[in-house]
């Protein structure tokens, strides 16, 4: 723009490549935002907004940050879904002739974050690639701050759709790139932006080219074809993987060294599980909280290492489904459980390892200080013990990761004898290199010393010489050293002695010898630092070599951390070992709620058996007073299923588990006003899903269902859903139903896969007693009003709820009875429940034939009846 300053000319230059992010523009120890982004930034940071002249007759709005406080700034904008991309000085200003250059380092947005304050606490930060066709998909996934890289497709899905949005609530990423074909899918866009809370580009085709895609996966992962990758006849994983990689180098621009490996992985070899079921069974956050607390992740995370608590969620994440490798993991976790002090040896190897995974990472960006090597060193000498540990451990699965661990002496020799052990945290400062590991670096450091010594040997010879005795050396940034005599010596000072500069109280000088020492010294230390900066480059590319052989280590680390922490829950809580197959039974003999038990005292918790098969169990309906336990027995049996089939021993006396492909579950009301559903359209999408898409191996918990509409519409539905799933044509998996409708336990005696249980209560005169214990049978009474009572609602309200309840039972017309209390203001208490007058009606329903009936029949038949009344 004409009239503009040339550096606000190149401000605007450079926004022009990102122009939808935030510019912070480095300079010197700040970073400027001008204009539109200088607005929105001291807004959403809460800092001044100032203007610069910008040679135009309007000053620019500008606003800026401290460069070493930047980290918090940023992380603030990006939590607030901004895009910030850093734009630095590329060389020296001292030495520039004119304007600096600068240039865009790196663009942050929420799926590239790699380190700093916005990773605290989080355990990953996904960024997710989809390219979609309306039958199938291809994913890649990244973890940009370890590097971690994955794909996978599905080819012609019964329900792509669905089973996209599973693989997304699997990895839950911060930020998605998807192709046109999928932003235009109204309903898909619309489940990903108000399900996920992720930042969502929409990238064009290009982007997912099959050809470039190909080219830039070569280039990254350094391999001459797709067959190297195993990924040859995966088109969509590559599509999607070629735009992950595009959109990487675009916003990263720094090298993408760490991300050197692509796993793919097929999404049939897991357990599927939707949103709404990872949320309902609380796997890794409270369902009312978000976070951790409360669920299974907190009670099975013992591990000991940040790698291995990812890899733990990873895996509650991902149960796998192939009985060999279950059994694998969990004959681990038999052996690591049957040896007390090798249990407690492994917890103090894996104690003192730092995140190798994001240390690695941080020393590719470049990132990095000598702290960072000490600390890979530090993590580097545990291995030789936990090799020595695993190889007393009597496992299949332990051994082979023993042999595959690399202890990566080499590296840990070459930190040890190279970098300085009390490393400063920058690496510009010197000091970073260790002394006897370099001579030319021994030279100058001695130069340097031994100078400063000369510094104090020359001030006492002045001393002496001239006799003044408060004579000092000094030094500073700008005159270097000096002699310093005040003003009350001055007549001492001996001729050689060359003025520098007055001040109030004294004079400043200079001499050749002094300067002769001073320039020694200086160079000696900008030398050393140089020096060693080179060095630590050095270093860091050697290490920077064994990229591979560090993460394949980190990645061993882990699995045995986890391994360890299904030993050590299942040590401090009982857990047993379960035995897993593959047929279709699941008996569970006094089983417990793992994060329920944990939530109070041990002995509290009143353990229940199930037995579920494909055949004359399939189907349990269970009935049951309010906090009787009804959701947690059924929640119990899915988690328990899911804890087997990541390896971990189970909260149970004994447990038989045959392998389940998917767990559905709809549970209780939870209502997603957010994605501006009513309950009950929630609670019927979430059926409707169960419905399509279960199959004979899955494991079904249904809470309630109907419970969001009016008692008949709820019951009838809640009826054809139950024969729906129980018919072996359609779908005949396992399923655990809770109901409040008792009409339900008839099903029992048509359908033989349905069995009633129910859950015992004993009545004293203060109200019921809550025994917890699962018993054949259907309940008999439903106690909501004990319940009430017990949640402290007025006596008033307690005995009036008995009077309508005797009423209703004992009535031929189900009218309520009249109040005893005269409260003159209401209307009048005598209401007719179903207002019904009508003569005829009463006489149909007596000639009801209503014995050879079937309930459907019957239930129809009072649901027309409703119509008619009301
Ligand atoms: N087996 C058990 N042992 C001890 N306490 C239990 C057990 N099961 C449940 N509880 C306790 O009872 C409370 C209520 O259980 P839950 O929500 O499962 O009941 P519910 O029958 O589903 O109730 P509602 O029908 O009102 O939803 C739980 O929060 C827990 O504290």
């Amino acid at each position: 723009m004409a009239g503009l300053t040339p550096m606000m000319q190149q401000y605007l230059e450079i926004h022009e490549q990102v122009k939808d992010a935030i510019l912070f523009f480095r300079l010197g120890d700040f970073y400027e935002m001008f204009f539109d982004d200088a607005i929105t930034a001291s807004r959403e940071l809460e800092i001044t907004l100032t203007g610069k002249d910008c040679g135009l007759e309007e000053r620019a709005p500008m606003c800026g940050v401290p460069y070493h406080a930047s980290e918090n700034y940023i992380a603030k904008l990006i939590e607030k879904g901004y895009k910030v991309a850093i734009c630095e000085q590329v060389e020296d200003p001292k030495q520039a002739k004119g304007l600096v250059k600068r240039e865009i380092v790196r663009v942050i947005s929420p799926g590239t974050v790699n380190d700093g304050k916005l990773l605290q606490g989080k355990n990953n930060n996904f960024l997710m690639s989809i390219y979609y066709n309306m039958t199938d998909f291809g994913i890649g996934i990244v973890d940009v701050s370890t590097g971690e890289f994955r794909t996978s497709q599905v080819i012609r899905a019964k329900n792509p759709k669905e089973k996209l949005l599973d693989e997304i609530a699997k990895y839950k990423p911060s930020e998605m790139i998807v192709n046109t074909v999928l932003f235009k899918d109204k309903w898909l866009m619309e489940n990903i932006e108000k399900r996920f809370d992720s930042y969502v580009n929409i990238l064009q085709n290009k982007y997912f080219n099959l050809e470039s895609s190909k080219d830039i996966i070569k280039e990254q992962f350094s391999v001459y074809s797709m067959t190297g990758l195993g990924i040859e006849a995966d088109e969509y994983s590559i599509r999607a993987s070629g735009a992950l990689l595009t959109y990487l180098q675009e916003t990263q621009m720094r090298a993408l060294s760490h991300i050197d490996k692509l796993q793919r992985y097929v999404v049939d070899e897991y357990m599927a599980m939707d949103l709404s079921t990872r949320r309902n069974l609380e796997l890794t956050e409270n369902m009312r909280t978000n976070d951790k607390k409360g669920s299974l992740l907190e009670v099975l995370d013992k591990t000991q290492t940040s790698m291995g608590g990812r890899k733990l969620k990873d895996w509650i994440h991902q149960p796998i489904i192939d009985v060999e490798n279950i059994n694998y993991r969990l004959d681990a976790v038999g052996a690591i459980l049957e040896d007390v002090s090798l249990q407690l040896k492994l917890e103090k190897d894996l104690k003192n390892i730092y995140d190798l995974e994001r240390l690695i990472s941080k020393i590719s960006f470049g990132n990095c200080n000598g702290r960072d090597f000490l600390s890979l060193k530090n993590s580097l000498s545990m291995i030789p013990s936990l090799k020595e540990t695993l190889s007393s451990l009597d496992s299949d699965y332990l051994q082979k990761l023993n042999t595959q661990l690399d202890t990566l002496e080499d590296i840990r020799d070459l930190i040890e004898k190279s970098i300085h052990p009390e490393p400063p945290i920058s690496v510009k400062e010197g000091n970073i290199i260790r002394s006897g590991y370099n001579e030319e670096v021994d030279y100058y450091r001695e130069i340097n010393v031994s100078g400063k010594d000369f510094i104090l040997n020359l001030e006492n010879a002045e001393k002496e010489k001239t006799g003044i005795k408060s004579l000092k050396i000094k030094f500073n940034k700008v005159f270097g050293y000096y002699i310093e005599v005040t003003k009350t010596n001055l007549d001492l000072v001996p001729e050689n002695y060359i003025r520098k500069q007055t001040l109030a109280n004294a004079e400043r000088y200079y001499t050749e010898e002094l300067k002769d020492i001073e320039s020694k010294i200086l160079n000696a230390e900008e030398k050393v630092i140089d020096l060693e900066y080179d060095i630590f480059q050095e270093i860091r590319n050697i290490v920077l070599e064994s990229v591979q052989r560090v993460k394949k280590s980190a990645e061993i680390i882990s699995i045995v951390d986890v391994l360890f922490s299904f030993a050590k829950v299942s040590y401090e809580n009982n857990y047993v070992k379960p035995i897993v197959y593959s047929g279709d039974e699941i008996l569970i003999y006094e089983g417990r709620h793992p994060v329920v038990e944990n939530m109070m005292d041990k002995k509290d918790f009143v353990p229940n058996s199930v037995s579920l098969d494909c055949n004359d169990n399939r189907m349990l309906l269970i009935t049951g007073p309010n906090m009787a336990g009804k959701s947690t027995f059924i929640r119990q049996v899915a988690i328990i299923t899911l804890m087997a089939q990541i390896g971990c021993y189970v909260p149970a006396e004994k447990a038989k588990i045959g392998v389940v492909d998917r767990i559905f579950t709809r549970v209780g009301a939870s209502d997603d006003l957010a994605l501006g559903q009513s309950t009950f359209m929630v609670e019927m999408s979430e059926v409707s899903n169960i419905l399509k898409n279960a199959t004979h191996n899955s494991l079904i918990i249904l809470d309630e269902i109907g419970r969001g509409t009016s008692t008949f519409d709820g019951l009838s539905i809640a009826w054809s859903v139950a024969e729906y799933i129980h018919d072996k044509e359609i779908i005949g998996g396992k399923a655990l139903f809770a109901t409040h409708y008792h009409e339900l336990t008839q099903l029992e005696a048509l359908l033989e896969g349905v069995k009633n249980y129910c859950i015992k209560v004993q009545e004293n005169q203060d109200g019921v007693i809550f025994l917890r214990k699962i018993i054949p049978g259907s309940a008999d009474q439903s106690y909501g009003i004990e319940v009430a009572k017990l949640a402290g609602l007025p006596e008033q309200v307690i005995t009036r709820a008995r009077e309508i309840l005797m009423g209703l039972e004992s009535s031929e017309d189900a009218k309520v009875p009249p109040r005893k209390t005269k409260e003159p203001q209401h209307p009048k208490a005598e209401v007719n429940l179903f207002n019904y007058q009508d003569k005829q009606i009463i006489e149909d329903l007596k000639a009801l034939p209503i014995e050879d009936m079937s309930p459907i029949e019957v239930m129809n038949y009072v649901y027309n009846l409703r119509k008619k009344i009301n």
